[in-house]
């Protein structure tokens, strides 16, 4: 049996969207204060008994969702192409993340994205 530690850790950012194309009111300029939860998973724990630090992910995926916070998601580069939804924002979130924290040891393996207390998208990869 494969012993396997799936971390958590949660964060938050404030940003505005409109949704083109959309038939409704998130075609309209609005904004959320957005849940991002970061999930790596390892199978090895270091000497201190952890795959990674919780304050490394952190210091990582603060760097990149600072880029978001307080923006008008629309024009950032990754949000030009494309819609800054929910699916989006949790793809670009986990391809920019894997950059930074992957290693053989642990991988980025899920990003969660709340757009408010009800609705949220996560994406991983197979
Ligand atoms: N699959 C997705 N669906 C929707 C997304 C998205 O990113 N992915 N985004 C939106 C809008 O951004 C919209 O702002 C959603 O907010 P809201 O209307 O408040 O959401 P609710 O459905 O919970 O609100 P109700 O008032 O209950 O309709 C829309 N869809
Ligand atoms: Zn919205």
């Amino acid at each position: 049996m494969k012993k396997r530690f799936t971390l958590k850790t949660l964060l938050d950012f404030a940003a505005a969207h409109r949704l083109h194309g959309y038939d409704g009111d998130c075609a309209k300029l609005h904004g959320h204060n957005w849940k991002v939860e970061v999930m790596v998973t390892g199978e090895q724990l270091d000497d201190v008994g952890m795959v990674i630090d919780f304050k490394e992910i952190k210091r990582h995926a603060k760097a990149v969702v600072a880029e978001l916070d307080h923006t008008y998601l629309n024009d950032h580069p990754a949000f030009q192409n494309q819609n800054p939804t929910a699916e989006n924002i949790a793809a670009y979130l986990f391809e920019r993340l894997a950059e930074r924290i992957d290693t053989p040891q642990r991988q980025v393996s899920a990003i969660t994205v709340w757009e408010n207390d009800r609705n949220c998208v996560t994406f991983s990869v197979e």
